[in-house]
């Protein structure tokens, strides 16, 4: 889809005011020479340009390896590209200023257990942004912290415990309080709920959309996952080889999908074939549909 087509999107949706815009965003890795493979490099992600307005839920879906984890560590600032830029709230991340976006622009990642830190409580690891950014006093601080652990729905008794001491459900209940407790404005949920059972999927899910009617979010949701993406997101952007390949509204793409590569995902998630998963194809170029 191009410029003409999210431009109307946005114009359907009554919004032009844009949370997150990534403009002509590549990034390119060097491969090193070893036993499988020759010296090279590999294009992860490929003139991305996207726009997020705020309050929206954008899905973003392709099989592994397609580039999405790479688009979302240059979107917290964690990556630097090797070409174009990241706009929150219309100023441009400067990776050397990772603390000031993280007040608008918050991580939640598939593994809540590896990025908490097991040396660290609950009311530890979820108070600390307000101690690095100086945000009120102690008592301010504790009142801040339990709020927040109470809408996650994190029992008292589990404040004072260890990651290692909780389900993966609560993990990541501290996990979304952690990104949640500076009230930014976007968060990059990158396959936040595929570590978990599927019961507790669910619940995840459902908390994060109660979040975000609560604070206003806006949010990018990446998953391989297209049921989840189709309960949750507004808009779908597929993602294949590193390049967008098609972006629409979450009815259009699942009743009208127009790209090859997204008809083959949406088959292959239809597929009766257990484990079948999303075969590895090669689009033949279509730059049709590659957006600009
Ligand atoms: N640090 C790195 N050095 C070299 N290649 C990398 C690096 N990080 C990612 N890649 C490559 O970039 C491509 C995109 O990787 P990325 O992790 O962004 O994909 P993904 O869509 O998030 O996959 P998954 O869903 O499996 O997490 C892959 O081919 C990967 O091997």
């Amino acid at each position: 889809m191009n410029k003409i087509a999210e431009d109307r999107i946005a114009e359907e949706q009554g919004s032009n005011d844009i949370a997150l815009e990534l403009c002509a965003l590549s990034r390119t890795f060097k491969l090193k020479r070893g036993f499988f493979q020759a010296e090279g490099e590999i294009k992860a992600v490929n003139n991305v340009s996207l726009r997020l307005y705020r309050g929206e839920t954008l899905g973003l879906v392709g099989e592994s390896g397609c580039g999405k984890s790479t688009l979302a560590k240059m979107l917290l600032g964690l990556l630097e590209p090797s070409s174009g830029n990241v706009l929150v709230n219309g100023k441009e991340i400067d990776p050397t200023q990772r603390m000031a976006a993280a007040r608008h622009i918050q991580p939640i990642f598939q593994d809540p257990y590896s990025s908490l830190n097991p040396r660290k409580t609950v009311s530890q690891i979820v108070g600390l942004p307000l101690k690095l950014h100086g945000i009120g006093n102690a008592a301010e601080q504790r009142s801040k912290l339990r709020e927040m652990l109470d809408l996650v729905g994190m029992p008292e008794r589990t404040h004072h415990q260890y990651p290692n001491q909780l389900s993966g459900g609560q993990r990541q209940r501290v996990a979304i309080a952690r990104a949640l407790i500076l009230r930014p404005d976007i968060l990059i949920c990158d396959e936040p709920t595929s570590a978990l059972d599927v019961s507790v999927q669910a619940q995840i899910l459902n908390l994060l959309l109660d979040l975000k009617r609560e604070f206003g979010l806006t949010y990018l949701f990446i998953s391989h996952d297209l049921g989840v993406v189709e309960h949750l997101v507004d808009r779908v952007a597929v993602m294949h080889q590193g390049s967008i390949v098609e972006l629409e509204t979450r009815e259009k793409i699942f009743s009208q999908a127009q790209h090859p590569y997204t008809q083959m995902l949406l088959a292959s998630a239809l597929s009766p074939e257990p484990g079948l998963g999303i075969p590895d194809i090669v689009l033949q170029e279509s730059p049709a549909y590659v957006m600009q």
